[in-house]
């Protein structure tokens, strides 16, 4: 019963310890978790989208800032309104101004409309004339009307292979402020694209420029939609982005939290987006979680298993110790006390024989007397062999006193363990228990008793302890069988 005790000892000590080492891997690794995503989120919102921004603020205003500036210069350029005002009559010089001004500036075309001719003018003469049933012209038709001096129109049938273009729409008026004509460049905003999708490939940040309605005007490869109104989650809050004109906003699509970055360009009336799929951002730190995680729990059942094995070592050693004669490594009364408790609890559910043999060495005094001490040690080590020789694996020998044994034989009528006895006696009598001492010869005497049910453990041994006592008496060397129990 001790021994299932401290079973159930090391196996709570072991379930404790476990608990230990998840509770605390899973609390630091937790922590370290919450504590990236946050440094990740804020990173997010404080540095890495504003400066996603301000890059390709940057970028674009060079794309398109210039060519505005351009733009603006050809429509209060005097000779070419002085050569509308004049009748438009040398269409050469027109076309080598509009040449000139292509080359100069890298554009991908240059153009002028007339309100009078309907003429389209190009680096190459008159192109053809614009009409307003023609749907290519309806621009023309457009920035004819509207109030604001210029437009940035993105047309993609006029897409140069991959190349998007943009035409600069500049409103010309004569110098009494009538109406005449609009000019412009067409340029394509390839590195603008570039960054975009730079970005989006790197940092997975969607990029996309709006104009003030919430259709997409500019992207990389792809917008998530080309009107921001389908965005069920942004688009509730579409207008007062817009209206603020920029900033930083949350908000939820399919299931995933997105940061957003808004900025308004006011060379180009457009709103700049550039937005954080926060899912995508942290999975890196997820899939580090989950890895430490399997670390942590690997770790807990390494370091568990190790200390199961080692105590389980220490605490059989301990045991062994415990329970073991030091001097003839035979069991002491104490482990005897367990194993005959089992034994006997064993006989009671399936009686078999058991039978006691109590032996003890004659004369041994003089064996320490005449020899000495270390000598009369060897001389108990040898018989203990001997005992220890005739035993079969249900049978356990124990040192029972000073040169006293006691052996219990499971399974054995006390006749065999007779037969048994006398073997023994005949090997001690026979053998040289100690090298150094050739003419040096122990005997043994010993009682035999069989457990007959009725009686304890003890009762049965006392007996066999009679039997040794007439054997004894009868002048050692010898075996008895002890006398029934009254
Ligand atoms: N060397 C040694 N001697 C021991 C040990 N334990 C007990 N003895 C000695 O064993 C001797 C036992 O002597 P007695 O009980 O008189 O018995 P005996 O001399 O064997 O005589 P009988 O048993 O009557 O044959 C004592 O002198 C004890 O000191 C031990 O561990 N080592």
């Amino acid at each position: 019963m001790p021994g299932k005790l401290r079973l159930i000892d090391r196996r709570s000590l072991i379930l404790l310890l476990g608990l230990l080492l998840s509770v605390g891997f899973f609390a630091t690794t937790l922590f370290g978790y919450f504590v990236s995503r946050e440094a990740i989120r804020s990173a997010i919102i404080g540095q890495d989208l504003p400066l996603t921004a301000s890059n390709i603020y940057s970028e674009i205003q060079k794309d398109l800032v210039r060519p505005v500036l351009i733009s603006s210069t050809m429509a209060h350029d005097t000779f070419l309104r002085d050569w509308v005002l004049g009748g438009e009559r040398d269409v050469r010089a027109m076309a080598r101004y509009l040449q000139e001004v292509k080359i100069r500036h890298k554009a991908f075309s240059s153009f002028f409309v007339s309100e009078k001719s309907t003429n389209y003018y190009t680096g190459d003469g008159i192109l053809k004339q614009v009409s307003p049933s023609e749907p290519r012209d309806v621009w023309y038709y457009r920035v004819r009307k509207m109030s604001d001096d210029y437009e940035i129109n993105v047309d993609p049938d006029l897409a140069n292979r991959d190349a998007l273009t943009i035409f600069i729409n500049y409103r010309v008026f004569d110098f009494d402020n009538r109406y005449i004509g609009a000019t412009g460049i067409g340029l394509t905003v390839d590195s603008v694209r570039r960054l975009i999708r730079e970005y989006q490939a790197r940092f997975k940040r969607t990029i996309y420029f709006t104009d003030a309605s919430g259709r997409v005007v500019l992207q990389g490869d792809q917008a998530p939609v080309s009107n921001l109104r389908q965005r069920p989650g942004l688009a509730v809050q579409l207008d007062a982005i817009l209206k603020q004109g920029g900033g930083m906003y949350q908000f939820v699509d399919e299931g995933d939290n997105h940061i957003l970055n808004v900025n308004y360009l006011p060379e180009l009336q457009w709103y700049l987006f550039v937005e954080q799929n926060e899912d995508v951002a942290l999975a890196g730190v997820r899939q580090t979680l989950y890895i430490n995680l399997v670390i942590s729990l690997l770790v807990t059942l390494i370091v568990t298993w190790l200390c199961y094995i080692t105590l389980g070592h220490y605490q059989s050693r301990i045991e062994k110790m415990a329970s073991t004669d030091k001097l003839t490594g035979l069991l002491n009364r104490h482990a005897f006390g367990i194993l005959i408790d089992k034994l006997i609890a064993s006989y009671r559910r399936n009686p078999r024989p058991i039978s006691f043999l109590i032996a003890d060495i004659d004369h041994f005094k003089a064996v320490n007397d005449g020899y000495g001490h270390r000598v009369g040690d060897r001389v108990l080590v040898q018989v203990a062999a001997a005992l220890r020789a005739q035993l079969r694996e249900a049978d356990f020998a124990v040192r029972w006193g000073g040169e006293e044994f006691l052996l219990v034989l499971a399974g054995c009528t006390a006749e065999e363990a007779h037969s048994v006895a006398e073997k023994l006696r005949q090997a001690v009598a026979e053998s040289i228990p100690c090298a150094e001492w050739q003419e040096l010869r122990v005997t043994i005497s010993i009682g035999v008793s069989e457990f007959d049910g009725e009686e304890t453990p003890d009762q049965a041994i006392g007996r066999a302890d009679n039997a040794l006592y007439v054997v004894k008496q009868g002048g050692r060397n010898g075996v008895a069988m002890a006398a029934a129990s009254a």
